[in-house]
């Protein structure tokens, strides 16, 4: 711009009214918008995708969708209406099979983490591995991360993991047991969670959230359940980069809504376990070193990247703490509750699992691992809880990179965000006959099932992700998830409580009508509500 338009710039707006300028900002701004949504719909590079027009006009959507939980239905919904490829956002792909799961993320996937990932656990001050976008710094992260999630990790964590799930047995024998006779109804994920959270604290830094046995520590449940709804919806703003800096600052306490104020209570109390633990570290090492329960933060505090001799920032270890204690406490809880879930409302898989289980141990001290790892029943039984309810239920957010890439024979520009959703390709018809279905025996070759059939169900299968940024707990959370089970099903005997609570209702919205259906309200991790349980303690 030369000097003479500028200066007429000038005297245009000196001859305007403060009121008059601030009108013609907003027309500037709305015919702006207008031609920004013309061209998402017209000559965009994803304008031939369908999908819903709200959702190809704006992000918007998504963000209610974060806010309400309910992303992973509308997600399921929009693709049995059109089809395998949707358009879920302006610039955003939904895909739904396993040829575009391993695509997207897959080894040789061409894609990067979407930015949205860039905003959980922000409140520590640096990134947790889930967090890191660069896939070398990664899988630098990742490696110094491993040992502690190695067999020899796993074998260490066993003893921790078998009391707690034991403990919580004892406890709910004394809370809500008469002897001999049926408890008083209540609602079983509620207990399975504490006991996820205590388990992972144990694990985690040696020292347990004490919610099984303290009714005072058992907000830290729903403090993360609505930390988890602000991080997630957050994260989608299309205004994100702007609100990240103030994250983790006291600023977060003027946010709207409790859940902001939650997400930083919740980054407050992780941080206070994990300075206490840096402390018994620095006090163990004083008194030179002696043995130590070998907790997760045992191998992170004394770990060293092989290759670099990289060791772990505080930072790092504040936001991987945040991180381990969500990730590892809700999906295990989820996991056991929806197979109660099913299982309850068809006696025969009750009965059949709950003997498999009974004549493996035949006192409680019986159980541990590696027989449990042979109960066959019990491990397809958690497949098809996993299948149904998949605890990271919508989208796992990638950009496509510089260059493009083809997904399922399209070419997809760079820049496009693509993903599955394990919610939707679960459900996948082609791949898993009757896919609302509970059914374990799809997962046991005989009986119906192929050795093929198998495989296929196993190409489309992804609750723990895929590719080099899937869950570093597998095993944990299979393990975790087989001894709360092997407990609670060796100690008590199960009925619903009147009304099994937790599946859909007619009053509810579109897609959540089943009310055998175990439903999650998304925020990152499903949440779900129920079983409404009663239990008999056989001893
Ligand atoms: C049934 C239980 C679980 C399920 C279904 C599950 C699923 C997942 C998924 C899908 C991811 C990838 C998330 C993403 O890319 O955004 C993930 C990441 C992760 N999970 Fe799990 N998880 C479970 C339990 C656990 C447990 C018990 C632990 C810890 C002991 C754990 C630790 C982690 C960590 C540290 C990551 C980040 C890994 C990385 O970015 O490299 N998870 N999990």
């Amino acid at each position: 711009m030369d000097n003479s338009t500028l200066e007429e710039a000038k005297r245009l707006l000196g001859s305007c009214s403060s009121r008059e300028i601030v009108s013609y900002c907003i027309i500037a701004f709305f015919s702006w918008y207008s031609l920004v949504l013309v061209y998402r719909l017209t000559i965009h590079p994803l304008r031939r995708y369908p999908g819903r027009i709200s959702e190809r006009l704006t992000d918007w959507p998504l963000v209610w969708y974060c806010i309400k939980g309910n992303r992973h239905v509308k997600q399921l919904l929009a693709h049995e209406k059109y089809g395998p490829i949707v358009r879920d956002g302006p610039n955003s792909l939904s895909f739904r099979s396993p040829e575009a799961l391993k695509a997207i993320y897959g080894n040789n996937a061409h894609v990067k983490k979407g930015d949205w990932y860039l905003t959980l656990d922000i409140s520590a001050g640096a990134p947790s591995v889930q967090m890191v976008i660069d896939q070398h710094q990664h899988a630098l992260r990742r490696r110094v991360m491993s040992p502690a999630f190695s067999e020899k990790g796993l074998r260490d964590a066993e003893p921790l993991i078998n009391a707690t799930a034991r403990k919580l047995c004892d406890r709910m024998t004394e809370e809500l047991c008469r002897k001999g006779d049926w408890s008083i109804g209540f609602d079983l994920q509620q207990w399975v969670a504490y006991y996820g959270y205590d388990f992972i604290s144990d694990l985690a830094f040696g020292r347990s959230l004490e919610l099984i046995d303290c009714e005072d520590n058992r907000f830290v449940a729903p403090t993360l359940r609505s930390a988890s709804k602000f991080l997630y919806y957050v994260g989608y703003l299309p205004f994100a980069a702007l609100v990240r800096p103030l994250m983790g600052t006291s600023a977060q306490n003027y946010f709207p809504g409790q859940s902001a104020k939650d997400s930083l209570k919740y980054t407050n109390l992780a941080n206070s376990r994990l300075a206490e633990r840096i402390e018994r570290e620095k006090k163990r090492k004083a008194g030179g070193g002696g043995a130590e329960r070998k907790d997760t933060f045992h191998y992170l505090l004394n770990s060293k990247d092989p290759m670099t001799g990289k060791e772990f920032t505080v930072e790092e270890l504040q936001a991987d703490t945040s991180l381990l204690i969500a990730a590892g406490s809700d999906g295990v809880t989820l996991a056991t509750c929806a197979l109660l879930f099913y299982a309850l409302q068809q006696p025969q898989i009750m009965h059949k699992l709950t003997t498999e289980i009974r004549e493996a141990f035949p006192t409680w001290q019986d159980v541990r691992t590696p027989k449990l790892n042979g109960l066959k029943y019990l491990h397809a039984c958690i497949e098809e809880s996993l299948r149904l309810a998949p605890p990271k239920p919508s989208s796992l957010p990638r950009i496509v990179l510089p260059g493009g890439t083809e997904i399922e024979g399209q070419y997809i520009p760079a820049g496009t965000t693509v993903g599955v959703s394990h919610y939707v390709i679960h459900r996948n018809e082609d791949i898993f006959p009757q896919p609302n279905t509970f059914r374990p025996e799809r997962w046991i070759v005989g009986d119906g099932v192929s050795a093929e059939q198998l495989a296929a169900q196993k190409r489309a299968f992804c609750p723990f992700g895929i590719g080099p940024m899937n869950c570093i707990g597998r095993n944990t959370a299979y393990l975790a998830t087989k001894l709360v089970l092997a407990h609670l099903l060796w100690q008590f005997d199960f009925k619903i409580d009147g009304k099994l609570l937790g599946g859909g209702g007619r009053d509810l919205e579109e897609g959540r009508k089943d009310e055998t259906e175990y439903q999650m309200y998304d925020w990152i991790i499903g949440f779900p509500n129920g079983p409404m349980v009663q239990v008999r303690s056989r001893v």
